[in-house]
């Protein structure tokens, strides 16, 4: 369902991706590991169309999404890609339940009612009922991340990116947080890409790439 071809990406003098292939199946679980500054950010803004390569290609679904003009693009990266980070850049201003509605309402204005449905079934299945008018400091480390993967959710993204998810997270959490990955790619068929250190979600991911000298090493 995702394919990368010959991905190559420089800063400045700096070569970081010299040639990356990969490719995901639909409802797989893929771990990127690597040492710290071997590029899996990198690659995981490239797979997620939050950067461009310079040279190689992206395809999802059989399509060349950087051939796309950046209006189509961007309207394809919110529908189709759902974004969890280490530090979950939820709106600070706007309670748990505003923040998984903004998206979905930018992605489909015209259904309000059933877009704020779905998002009430997506934090109540993630366990945060009670929290939904809460703001983000008001909600602890976990609940915070996990209303960060009901945002990433709310429009049925074919592939969820996740960039050190569990970072932040005391142990109990991660654990938590990393069974509820497994358990959304078994509920909702989602494929995930996860960018992580920590050694157990690297082991329980069905495959496990690691980006070493620029390329991923097989
Ligand atoms: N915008 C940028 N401008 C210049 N250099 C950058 C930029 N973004 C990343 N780099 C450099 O590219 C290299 C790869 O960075 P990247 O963040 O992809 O690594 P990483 O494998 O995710 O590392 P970590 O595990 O420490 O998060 C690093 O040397 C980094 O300093």
């Amino acid at each position: 369902m995702l394919r990368a071809t010959q991905v190559e990406k420089s800063y400045g003098q700096l070569k970081v991706l010299k040639g990356v292939d990969l490719e995901v199946n639909e409802g797989e679980v893929v771990a990127i590991v690597g040492a710290s500054g071997a590029g899996k950010s990198t690659l995981l803004h490239i797979l997620g169309t939050l950067d461009t390569p310079d040279r190689g290609q992206l395809f999802i679904h059989d399509k060349n999404v950087f051939s796309q003009s950046p209006k189509n693009l961007a309207a394809f990266r919110n529908k189709s890609i759902g974004f969890v980070f280490q530090f979950h850049n939820l709106l600070p201003e706007f309670t748990a339940l505003e923040n998984v509605l903004i998206p979905g309402l930018i992605a489909n204005n015209t259904n309000e009612q059933a877009i704020r449905k779905r998002a009430e079934e997506l934090l109540s299945m993630l366990g945060l009922s009670s929290r939904i008018h809460h703001k983000p400091s008001e909600l602890s480390g976990g609940e915070q991340q996990r209303t960060a993967v009901a945002r990433a959710l709310i429009n049925s993204p074919a592939i969820i990116l996740a960039d050190e998810p569990s970072g932040n997270l005391d142990s109990k959490n991660a654990l938590e947080l990393h069974g509820l990955f497994f358990q959304l790619r078994k509920e909702l068929k989602q494929t995930f890409i996860i960018v992580t250190h920590n050694e157990e979600l690297s082991k329980m991911a069905d495959r496990r790439i690691e980006i070493k000298d620029g390329i991923v090493n097989r």
